[in-house]
Order: C-alpha cells, then sequence, then structure tokens
C-alpha cells in the first residue's frame, strides 16, 4: 500500500518552488496505477520520492504501509527500499558486471543462499529472454536488453511494490505486451505496481485507474484516462 497525503516535494531549498504540490492519493496493495503526464510534469520525480531517493518536504507519505519522514532513520529506509522493486528511465546498471551479477543483486543483499541465487536468476533471465547472455557485461548489451536486465532485477526478490519509469520505451512492441502482461499478474498476485508511461497503446491495453500529473499537481486521479 501507498499512500501520499498533500505531499510536496522542492529539489532545493526551503523557498523554492515545488517539483510535487500536494499531492494525494492512495493505491492499495495489489493495486496497478498507470503515472501519466507530459514530459516534465514530474512523473520520475515522483517515482524517486516514492522509492526513497528523497523525501517529502510537506504533507505525510506512507509506502508499504510504514510512515516515511525527514525522521526516519536510514537503516529503516535502507530495510524499505530493499522491498521496493524501481526500474529507472536510464536503467542504472552496474555496467562492468555481467547480466547475472546485476540482476542477482537484490538477492545478494538479503543475503540469499547462492544456490538460490543462481536458480532464480537464471530462471528470471529466461523468462526475460536474456538465458544465454548471462555472463555478459551489462556495458556489452543494447538498450532493449539493459532494459529487460533492469526489469529482471527490480522484480527478483518479489518486492512488495514496483515502480517503473518508462519500463518499455526501449522494447519492440510484442515485447513490451509481454512484460506489461507480467506486471499485470504481478499485480493481481499482491504486489502494488505504479508505471510511469507515454506509450498510449500500452495504456489501452490494460485498463487500470490512472495518477495525471501536470505540473507537478495532480489532474485527474483514479480514474480510467484513455
Ligand atoms: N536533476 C535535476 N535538477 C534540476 N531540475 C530537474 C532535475 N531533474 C528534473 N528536473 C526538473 O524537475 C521537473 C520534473 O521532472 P521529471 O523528470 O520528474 O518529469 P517527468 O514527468 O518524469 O518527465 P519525462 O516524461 O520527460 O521523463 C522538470 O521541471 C525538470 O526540468
Amino acid at each position: 500500500m501507498i499512500q501520499l497525503d498533500n505531499v510536496s516535494w522542492r529539489r532545493g531549498r526551503k523557498d523554492s518552488i515545488p517539483t510535487l504540490s500536494h499531492l494525494s492519493f492512495t493505491v492499495p496493495q495489489g493495486g496497478f496505477r498507470w503515472l501519466l503526464g507530459p514530459s516534465g510534469a514530474g512523473k520520475s520525480s515522483l517515482l524517486g520520492l516514492m522509492h526513497l531517493e528523497s523525501l517529502p518536504s510537506d504533507g505525510r507519505m506512507q509506502v508499504l504501509g510504514h510512515e516515511v519522514t525527514l525522521h526516519t532513520r536510514r537503516p529503516a529506509l535502507v530495510r524499505l527500499r530493499q522491498r521496493i522493486g524501481m526500474v529507472h528511465q536510464d536503467f542504472r546498471l552496474m555496467p562492468d558486471l555481467s547480466v547475472a551479477d546485476n540482476v542477482a543483486l537484490p538477492l545478494r543483499l538479503q543475503h540469499y543462499p547462492e544456490e538460490t541465487i543462481q536458480a532464480e536468476v537464471s530462471a528470471i533471465l529466461r523468462w526475460v529472454g536474456l538465458g544465454g547472455h548471462a555472463g555478459i557485461p551489462a556495458s556489452h548489451l543494447s538498450g532493449g536488453e539493459q532494459q529487460r536486465t533492469a526489469i529482471a532485477r527490480a522484480i527478483i526478490h518479489r518486492p512488495g511494490l514496483i515502480l517503473a519509469d518508462e519500463p518499455t520505451n526501449a522494447l519492440e512492441e510484442s515485447q513490451a505486451h509481454r512484460l506489461l502482461d507480467m506486471f499485470a499478474e504481478l499485480s493481481a498476485l499482491g504486489t502494488t505496481v505504479i508505471m510511469a508511461t507515454h506509450n498510449e497503446s500500452l495504456v489501452r491495453r490494460l485498463e487500470r485507474p490512472a495518477l495525471y500529473l501536470e505540473r507537478g499537481q495532480m489532474a485527474q486521479t483514479a480514474e480510467w484516462v484513455a
């Protein structure tokens, strides 16, 4: 579950104009929401906030049922972040690590046994169509392959919340649809999913409520936007 109550966020000083203003919405556990709005509206900033890369300047925010404030201690933030899967627009892979080692990172951070890690990584790489790429350094991948690696890394530890910033924009349409179906399935199984996109055909494929941002403010919420 994620809940924002009158949340604003300033990138800079206290008197600067907020990048996000007075946002209020709730996404229940297992809910799927599109995050829509024009370029520069604040979609990535909002995803970053929910991923705890920054904290609200004002208002209240609950992530996976935990209230998060400027006073929340770092170890608690780190533990909470481990329960979130994030697909960044620019992938943020470790270029010198292999595909398999990139995807294994969330499991290694949580000290899973190496045997389990190997099995889970092989299975998920096959699923995203990268079974033959396990040993290749991430820096040698195409854009679409990097994006699929980033998606695999975001979901391998079965997070309670998945935040995805245009997670299919480097993919061919059929692949994008397949991955979207997978995100829908994860939400049906109880994972909360919030996905930013500019791709209207994708939004039409999965009719779910949308959070619509405009200049950092919520223009529409919890309504189907075609
Ligand atoms: N690193 C930064 N430093 C300063 N301003 C930034 C930075 N990143 C983004 N901004 C500004 O913050 C605002 C929100 O940007 P954000 O990237 O969150 O929008 P977006 O809706 O995700 O856009 P897009 O659809 O193009 O990815 C914009 O006005 C942008 O110019």
